[in-house]
């Protein structure tokens, strides 16, 4: 079976700055797949590469075993798309443009359309231009789930909808998966939806892929450990891979552990704690001292 997205060290540099740094990605067929990172990482060019917008500097990719760079018309035949910005042909009502998608689509589902833009209320004869964001991507998710894709690759997709939209927009979405075993891979800053609806998230710093789990493995993998020791911190636990950071107030330590804390744990009973008590934590905490790691802002001091 194919890999539903598959890249070898796909690179995309813009005169000299490196957005997309040698990504590898194997992809499964049928997941939900979160791409997480700070502004400016590189999620959205390394999805313009996969919807061969972009062409890679180097390093290959391809969808359902299609190539991203020799088969572009068939990877987009296949793959619904939901860009970060909207910039349909603002003179054309929401009618026209769906007129004209259907003629570049075979695949395309008339049934679905009609239920989708029933769902979403979208507005048919009004000039897209004068559509507000939240239903310039509702329009978008029409056309792309209306294609039938096998594939859906959305980027920030429900920044800028309301409550009631995201939770449908998921509803849709997680129904797509389980009735036609269509892959997602998107992009969010709203870790939350993720750690909900994802089965694996990766996460992007500097156009580097620095990490990739299942949710399930994240959350199994990380704790905080509050301990106090007899003495002072003993040091050699701070240098330890498995520790993202340590905090002291008073004698009580809380050690962030980002995978295998039982190892730790271990190690932490060797220095014959007074206490020792482990909370666990959330895939935002989890990014949070990600990114703190590697130096991004210390966003993870105000976590609540
Ligand atoms: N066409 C372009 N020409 C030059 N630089 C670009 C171009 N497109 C993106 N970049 C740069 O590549 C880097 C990655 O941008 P990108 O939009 O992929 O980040 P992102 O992770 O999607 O960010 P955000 O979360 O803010 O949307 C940025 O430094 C951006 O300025």
């Amino acid at each position: 079976m194919d890999w539903a997205i598959e890249c070898r060290e796909l690179t995309k540099t813009f005169q000299d700055y490196t957005a997309v740094d040698k990504v590898n990605l194997q992809i499964p067929q049928g997941i939900v797949y979160g791409l997480l990172g700070p502004n400016g990482a590189g999620k959205t060019t390394l999805i313009r590469l996969l919807m061969g917008i972009f062409r890679p500097t180097s390093g290959t990719g391809a969808i359902l075993g299609r190539s991203i760079t020799d088969e572009t018309g068939a990877v987009r035949q296949s793959v619904g798309y939901v860009a970060d910005v909207q910039d349909y042909y603002p003179q054309m009502t929401a009618e026209e443009l769906l007129d004209f998608c259907r003629g570049l689509y075979p695949s395309w589902d008339r049934d679905k359309e009609r239920w989708l833009l029933k769902q979403f209320h979208v507005p048919m004869g009004k000039w897209i231009r004068a559509f507000s964001k939240g239903m310039k991507t509702m329009l978008a998710l029409t056309i792309a789930l209306s294609i039938r894709p096998q594939v859906l690759i959305l980027d920030e997709p429900t920044s800028g909808l309301d409550p009631v939209i995201k939770r449908m927009f998921w509803q849709l979405v997680l129904e797509e998966t389980a009735a036609e075993g269509m892959t997602v891979f998107l992009s969010t800053h709203h870790l939350r939806e993720l750690e909900r609806f994802a089965d694996k998230v990766g996460v992007l710093f500097d156009g580097r892929l620095l990490q990739e789990q299942s949710i399930e493995q994240l959350k199994a993998s990380s704790r905080k450990l509050q301990v106090v020791f007899p003495a002072g911190f003993p040091e050699p636990l701070r240098r330890l891979p498995e520790v993202l950071s340590v905090e002291a107030r008073g004698r009580v330590y809380t050690i962030v552990v980002a995978t295998r804390w039982e190892q730790v744990y271990q190690q932490v009973q060797a220095y014959e704690p007074l206490f020792v008590e482990t909370l666990d934590m959330e895939l935002e905490e989890i990014f949070l001292y990600w990114m703190s790691k590697e130096g991004y802002g210390d966003a993870w001091r105000h976590v609540g």
